[in-house]
């Protein structure tokens, strides 16, 4: 779905984003899978998805009606989400209407910036970015890089803030003060609505949620702590 900045906004302000990611060896980690947990995400009122790999993006674009946010994590240290332009531009044309990638100022393997990432994805490919952010510093960097969505995704994965229990809303808060205008999603351990409410009133455009939605292994692991 090719989508404006404008109309991608419209559409999710205010509203939830589900992600729908399982990780390499985990029994529901097949594009036919998770293109059906989107759409059953979609059911219940999701706004828009989130999904990685280009398989999956290309499944659930081919299953959903909503904005399909595409990434590829390559590896799962260092700079893995959608690391590079060869990433990002593969992931555009796997059809997602927003290519997320990694917009900490950590160095990427082919020596891209975020602001050649947004040049591309924007000019070539013909569709919108999400900077996945860890603190402040990136958030300025890829909103003057002229990213459609910030996202404190990164937060408490990197060094450059601890992980909160959590969303990090003092992150959030500063984004929204700071960057008036540039729209920040909040992602990364919004675990509960209670979470989800306390994000938006932080200031954040949207909400998104994984592992509390889509995970079931995770789901079941804190019940089954709790219980001991
Ligand atoms: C740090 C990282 O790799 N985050 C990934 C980004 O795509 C996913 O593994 C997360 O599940 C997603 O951000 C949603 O967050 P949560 O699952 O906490 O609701």
């Amino acid at each position: 779905m090719t989508q404006s900045a404008d109309d991608l906004l419209t559409r999710t302000a205010g509203q939830l984003i589900v992600s729908c990611q399982a990780y390499p060896g985990e029994p529901m980690r097949t594009p036919d899978t998770m293109a059906r947990v989107a759409a059953a995400a979609v059911q219940g009122g999701a706004a828009a998805v989130r999904v990685q790999g280009l398989d999956d993006v290309r499944a659930t674009v081919a299953t959903v009606d909503v904005p399909v946010i595409g990434l590829w994590k390559d590896g799962d240290t260092g700079v893995f989400i959608t690391p590079t332009l060869r990433h990002a531009r593969a992931v555009g044309e796997a059809g997602a209407t927003v290519v997320a990638v990694d917009a900490t100022k950590r160095p990427r393997a082919d020596g891209s910036t975020v602001r050649d990432l947004v040049r591309l994805l924007h000019d070539e490919c013909g569709v919108l970015v999400m900077a996945d952010c860890d603190d402040l510093t990136s958030a300025v960097e890829a909103a003057e890089a002229g990213a459609d969505l910030l996202g404190t995704t990164l937060a408490g994965y990197t060094d450059a803030r601890p992980a909160t229990q959590g969303p990090d809303l003092d992150l959030l808060r500063t984004v929204a003060r700071e960057l008036p205008g540039h729209p920040v999603v909040a992602e990364g351990r919004v675990h509960t609505h209670e979470h989800a409410r306390a994000a938006l009133d932080a200031g954040a455009h949207a909400v998104c949620v994984g592992t509390a939605i889509t995970h079931p292994t995770s789901l079941t692991r804190w019940f089954v702590e709790a219980m001991h």
